[in-house]
């Protein structure tokens, strides 16, 4: 087996008596798309906010092909290659779609500052941003300033933002939460063309096991911050344990 792109050893954090993540190693490969699921409060966020930075671990480390990034803040991750989609928070609402994307392809060159490189490379960046507005079906839609947009197409947006960066690892927290039926295929739709990419590595944090089902091809499973099942959807889906205990028989008679 290849030498995991991303790997977790022993991450833990307490908040006062409260271990919200419990010792959990994981490592997960290129190519495969791992959903992360769980009851609410299992600490599934919590575990997505110590691997992009968000917050410091109590315990254990975060390792990205191969290198540990435990020390590195938030925005260093993000430089390394960890691509988490925050919803919304990310786009820039007064600049256009076009704007946005360029800015994305800037920031991952670090050319912010420097004019020469900014303006000798223009053409290029705004070729590669028009790539990744067509890959997102926005392309339609690039000189509408983003706080324009309707949500879905906002959304989609929020996927092309994270693909101009071009990380190693993509990471989903519920990424249809909220959105209307007519938007939930959309996004789906992105999620799996990024899975084709197969240097790429999928954290997909779902309560619908529908999604999980069709998309996943691991399922881990947290609760009480503990890792608690690992393997493939069929079995992890099927095991009583998991069945009867967390994910509930709602959600299991939903999938099936
Ligand atoms: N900053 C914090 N301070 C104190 N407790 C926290 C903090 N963040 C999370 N928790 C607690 O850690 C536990 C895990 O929360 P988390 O949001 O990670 O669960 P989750 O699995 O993502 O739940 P949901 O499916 O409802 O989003 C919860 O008991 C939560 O209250």
């Amino acid at each position: 087996m290849t030498s995991p792109s991303l790997e977790t050893r022993d991450l833990t954090i307490r908040f006062g008596g409260h271990v919200a993540v419990n010792a959990v190693s994981c490592a997960y490969q290129a190519g495969t798309l791992t959903a992360i699921v769980g009851p609410n409060g299992a600490g599934k966020t919590t575990y997505f906010n110590l691997i992009s930075g968000q917050l410091k671990p109590s315990a254990g480390s975060v390792l990205l092909d191969g290198r540990d990034i435990s020390a590195l803040p938030a925005s260093a991750r993000c430089h390394a290659g960890l691509g988490r989609a925050f919803q919304l928070t990310s786009l820039f609402p007064g600049l256009t779609v076009m704007e946005n994307v360029r800015l994305a392809l800037q920031s991952r060159k670090r050319l912010g500052l420097d004019l020469w490189h900014v303006w000798s490379d223009h053409k290029d960046l705004v070729a590669r941003a028009d790539a990744v507005l067509e890959s997102v079906a926005l392309a339609g839609r690039r000189d509408t300033v983003a706080a324009l947009l309707p949500h879905g197409d906002q959304r989609k947006l929020e996927v092309g933002l994270l693909m101009a960066l071009d990380p190693v690892v993509y990471m989903f927290d519920e990424p249809t939460a909220g959105m209307s039926v007519d938007e939930v295929p959309v996004i789906l739709d992105l999620i799996r063309m990024l899975k084709k990419d197969r240097s790429k590595t999928i954290l997909l944090v779902e309560h619908k096991m529908d999604v999980v089902r069709e998309l996943a091809d691991r399922i881990i499973v947290l609760h009480n911050g503990t890792l608690m099942a690992d393997g493939e959807p069929e079995a992890v889906i099927a095991s009583p344990v998991v069945q009867q205990a967390y994910l509930g028989m709602a959600a299991v008679e939903e999938a099936a």
